[in-house]
C-alpha cells in the first residue's frame, strides 16, 4: 500500500485532519528557506496531538548539527528528512532513521546521485533544482523514477489532487509527499484539497496493485 507523507504543516488542526483521512506522515520543516517553517513550540505541540501510528518527520536543510539535536530533543520525530546538500555519513549522525531528498530538476543528470545515500530509510525524488529549495511545487519527469534501487522511493515536487492518480501509474513510487499542493496559502492546509489528494493517491495505488 503507498505511503502518504503531508509536508509542510504549521498548524494542529490541519496535521489531525490529514492523520483522520488517512496520511501517514506529516512532515514538520524547520529550515529558514521555508515559508512553512515552524518553531520548536510550534512543532511539539503538533507532534503531541497526532494520533499513535501517525510518523512525525522533522526536515532540515544544511542545518548546524545542535540544531537537529535540539529538535530531535524537543519533538521526537521518528523520522528525520534532510533536503539539502548533506552527505550520507552527515546524516547518519543523529542515530536515527533518515529520508535523504533528491533534487530531480537536472532530470537525467541527477539520477547518479540515487545511490549516494546507502544509509537512508528512503529517498524523497523531489522537482527542485540543485542548491534550491523544495516545497517549489514543480515536478520532474517522472519516468526518470528508478525501479531497481533497493530502497523506498517517495515521489514528491508539484503533487497535487490532479495529477498524483498519473504520478503513481508513471513512477510506481513507494510514497507520496506534498506540500504546496494541499494547500490555501503556505502552511495553510485546504481540508478539500487534502481529502482529494489522500482519496486520489489511495484509488490509484488500488488501480496499480490490481485491487
Ligand atoms: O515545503 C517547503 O517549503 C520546503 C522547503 C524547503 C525544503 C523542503 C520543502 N518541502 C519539501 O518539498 C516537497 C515538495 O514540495 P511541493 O509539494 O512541490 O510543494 C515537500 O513534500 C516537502 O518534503
Amino acid at each position: 500500500m503507498i505511503r502518504i507523507k503531508c509536508c509542510g504543516m504549521t498548524r494542529v488542526e490541519d496535521a489531525v485532519r490529514a492523520a483522520e483521512l488517512g496520511a501517514d506522515a506529516i512532515g514538520l520543516i524547520f529550515t529558514a528557506r521555508s515559508r512553512r517553517r515552524v518553531d520548536v513550540d510550534q512543532a511539539r505541540a503538533i507532534a503531541r496531538a497526532l494520533p499513535p501510528m501517525v510518523t512525525t518527520v522533522a526536515l532540515f536543510m544544511d542545518e548546524d548539527p545542535a540544531f537537529v539535536d535540539e529538535v530531535i530533543a524537543a519533538v521526537q520525530p521518528a523520522l528525520l528528512q534532510f533536503h539539502g546538500a548533506e552527505r550520507d555519513d552527515w546524516c547518519a549522525q543523529f542515530g536515527r532513521p533518515y529520508l535523504k531528498a533528491i533534487a530531480m530538476g537536472e532530470g537525467a543528470d541527477a539520477v547518479p546521485r540515487l545511490r549516494a545515500y546507502p544509509g537512508a530509510a528512503g529517498l524523497v525524488l523531489d522537482g527542485h533544482g540543485l542548491g534550491e529549495a523544495g516545497g517549489s511545487g514543480r515536478a520532474f519527469d517522472w519516468s526518470l523514477m528508478p525501479r531497481d534501487l533497493g530502497q523506498p522511493l517517495i515521489l514528491a515536487g508539484g503533487l497535487h489532487p490532479g495529477n498524483v492518480a498519473e504520478a503513481i501509474r508513471v513512477a510506481r513510487p513507494w510514497g507520496v509527499d506534498v506540500s504546496s499542493g494541499i494547500e490555501s496559502a503556505p502552511g495553510i492546509k485546504d481540508p478539500g484539497r487534502l481529502a482529494a489528494f489522500i482519496a486520489a493517491a489511495r484509488a490509484a495505488d488500488g488501480h496499480v496493485q490490481g485491487v
